[in-house]
């Protein structure tokens, strides 16, 4: 009898304590390719709650380097901070840096903006689609951290629509247009204008 691989595999957990409160890491697998990927939890839940979630794409350069070319690191720490806040909820850490096209080639797209092509653009100059994102993996993320209903941080209607395609339950999208500055408002305004993002016009003036 053939057997079949899981696509994903959830592999071990333990305690985080962080500068925001203690979490716990709970570590995951993509099967085929070996990549990992992780989630954050914070507090306890029931199935039936409406668990307050991000889902953060990888972005080594804002998330750990400090850059204030993109919002990714002010975003982070918001989410963490409003997930204490409210007493529970969950972040998923994707490793799809660069939205998918990797770290050195997120540098090469730099490289072309820094020449006047905008973030859309670089990404396509280099043979890329704008975005190369696939978020399968939160379902089993979610499924083993027993959450079923989402408050879903983010101002990116694709990771809405990802979710509710894979049947989890969105109740409600909090935005989290935050950490404008002045090297990533075009950035920004980018992503509003060609990749469907939502953000406050007036935090963007
Ligand atoms: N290719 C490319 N990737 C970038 C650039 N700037 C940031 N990124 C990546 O974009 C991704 C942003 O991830 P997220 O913040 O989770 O996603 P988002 O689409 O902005 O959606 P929300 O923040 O949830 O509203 C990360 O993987 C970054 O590494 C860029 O100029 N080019």
């Amino acid at each position: 009898m053939k057997s079949t691989t899981p696509p994903y595999q959830f592999v071990s957990e333990a305690k985080l304590p962080t500068r925001f409160g203690d979490f716990k890491i709970h570590g995951f697998v993509e099967t085929l390719s070996g990549q990992e990927h992780i989630a954050l939890s914070y507090g306890t839940w029931e199935n039936s709650d409406i668990v307050p979630i991000r889902i953060h794409s990888e972005c080594l350069t804002g998330d750990a380097l400090f850059s204030t070319r993109c919002d990714c690191g002010f975003q982070l720490e918001k989410a963490l901070q409003n997930i204490v806040d409210n007493g529970c909820g969950v972040l998923l850490y994707l490793r799809q840096e660069g939205r998918g096209i990797g770290l050195l080639n997120k540098i090469k797209a730099y490289n072309l903006q820094d020449e006047g092509f905008d973030t859309v653009e670089a990404n396509q100059h280099l043979g890329f689609d704008a975005d190369l994102r696939d978020y399968s993996i939160c379902k089993l993320m979610l499924d083993k951290l027993g959450v079923n209903k989402v408050e879903l941080m983010t101002n990116n209607p694709k990771k809405l629509a990802a979710l509710e395609g894979m049947g989890v339950n969105v109740v409600a999208r909090k935005p989290i247009d935050h950490g404008v500055t002045k090297d990533n408002k075009h950035y920004l305004m980018t992503k509003t204008s060609k990749m469907g993002h939502t953000f406050d016009p007036d935090k963007l003036k």
